[in-house]
């Protein structure tokens, strides 16, 4: 029998990668050649070249600037080297479909599998498309969304409502464990801090600025971002971490509560696994304004509160977490109404069928 072919692509930040890693061990242990295509130097190659069985290759991308730089007029021959580079990849390796998860990589490759004539299914996670997925959309055979209200802002003929694709992993954390990897005991609530893959600047300094009060009330796993963590805080109920890989599932399983930025990943996860959490969305001066509306769509369905990044003051941080401790039991129950189990194997077989796999 043939074997099946899929590439992966996706990078820039982990949210545009992770679903890549919650679907590739599955085509893995199905005997899928897997490749991948990513940027030389984004995150993507760390969390992706270092597994088993799948070949990363480097091509050149562009960015996505919100500021006047040298490199704005540089980009468009970036992305046409890196179109070219993706093509003769895909010439080479004959995937017989495309997977992306988006960011600015991803356009290249969408684009060189149309050229090559080879499927490519888009997985958006946003509430309202970026603009990487807007420009590869008429490139793809299928636009796939994690919010049902996406469906608005995409193509009819390609678009489906799927859903968030989460780790299988995430679900299988050891609470015991959780709270040993930061020196924790059962005695105060665990609040988990997450401010994206990247950590966040103004979270960490607005609770290094509260933490007396909090940890008053709370132990605090902060994960801080890489080059982020403040050796110089030592306290008790206090423990940092640059980014977590492995052991996330765990401090997942050991949190009462999270702070968070609203990346649409991130935010499914605390959802699918019924974590009341608290967002500050990147504002508008930092981004094009998604976080905030995955933020308020969570709001409006009891999922989430939300405190916007220009009232964020160690005052009304303390405030803001311990409303959410007292309301956490009932939006527990509003989570309740969530369920993730179908998006993951509704995707799989999308590709398939794009790739001319039967499936079941
Ligand atoms: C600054 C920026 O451009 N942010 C965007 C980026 O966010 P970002 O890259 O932060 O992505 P998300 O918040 O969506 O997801 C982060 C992912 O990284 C994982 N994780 C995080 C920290 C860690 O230590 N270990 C770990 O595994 C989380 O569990 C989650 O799966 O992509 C999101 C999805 O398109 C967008 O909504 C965000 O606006």
């Amino acid at each position: 029998m043939k074997t099946s072919r899929i590439l992966f692509t996706g990078g820039g930040t982990a949210g545009h990668v992770i679903v890549n890693l919650a679907l590739i061990p599955v085509f893995r242990k199905e005997g899928w050649k897997i490749d991948y295509i990513g940027s030389e130097q984004g995150i993507e190659r760390r969390l992706i070249e270092s597994l088993d069985g799948v070949a990363y290759h480097a091509v050149s991308t562009g960015k996505l600037r919100r500021y006047l730089s040298k490199e704005n007029i540089k980009d468009p021959f970036k992305v046409l080297k890196g179109t070219f580079e993706a093509w003769r990849i895909i010439g080479k390796r004959k995937p017989s479909v495309v997977f992306s998860k988006g960011g600015f990589v991803s356009v290249p490759v969408i684009v060189a599998a149309k050229l090559r004539g080879v499927p490519a299914v888009i997985h958006e996670s946003d509430f309202t498309p970026g603009l990487a997925n807007k420009l590869a959309m008429p490139f793809a055979e299928h636009v796939l969304s994690t919010f049902p209200e996406t469906m608005d802002y995409l193509p009819e003929k390609k678009a489906e409502y799927v859903g968030a694709v989460i780790r299988n992993e995430l679900f299988e954390g050891d609470k015991t464990r959780g709270l040993s990897l930061c020196g924790f005991t059962n005695e105060k609530p665990v609040l988990m801090i997450m401010g994206g893959s990247g950590g966040s600047e103004k979270i960490n300094q607005t609770v290094r600025e509260s933490l007396g009060s909090l940890l008053s009330e709370f132990q605090i796993a902060h994960i801080c971002g890489l080059n982020k963590v403040d050796s110089s805080l030592q306290h008790d109920g206090y423990a940092q971490f640059e980014y977590v890989n492995d052991d996330l599932k765990d401090m997942f399983a050991s949190a009462d509560l999270v702070l968070s930025r609203a990346g649409a990943n991130a935010i499914f996860e605390f959802l699918a696994l019924q974590k009341p959490m608290l967002l500050v969305p990147l504002s508008r001066s930092a981004s094009r304004g998604d976080q905030i509306i995955n933020a308020h769509s969570f709001k409006e369905k009891n999922y989430a509160n939300v405190l916007e990044e220009e009232e964020l003051t160690s005052e009304s941080l303390v405030q803001a977490l311990m409303t959410l401790k007292k309301q956490a039991p009932v939006m527990i129950d509003h989570m309740k109404n969530y369920h993730s189990e179908r998006a993951r194997s509704r995707v799989i077989e999308i590709i398939k069928e794009a790739a001319g796999v039967k499936t079941n």
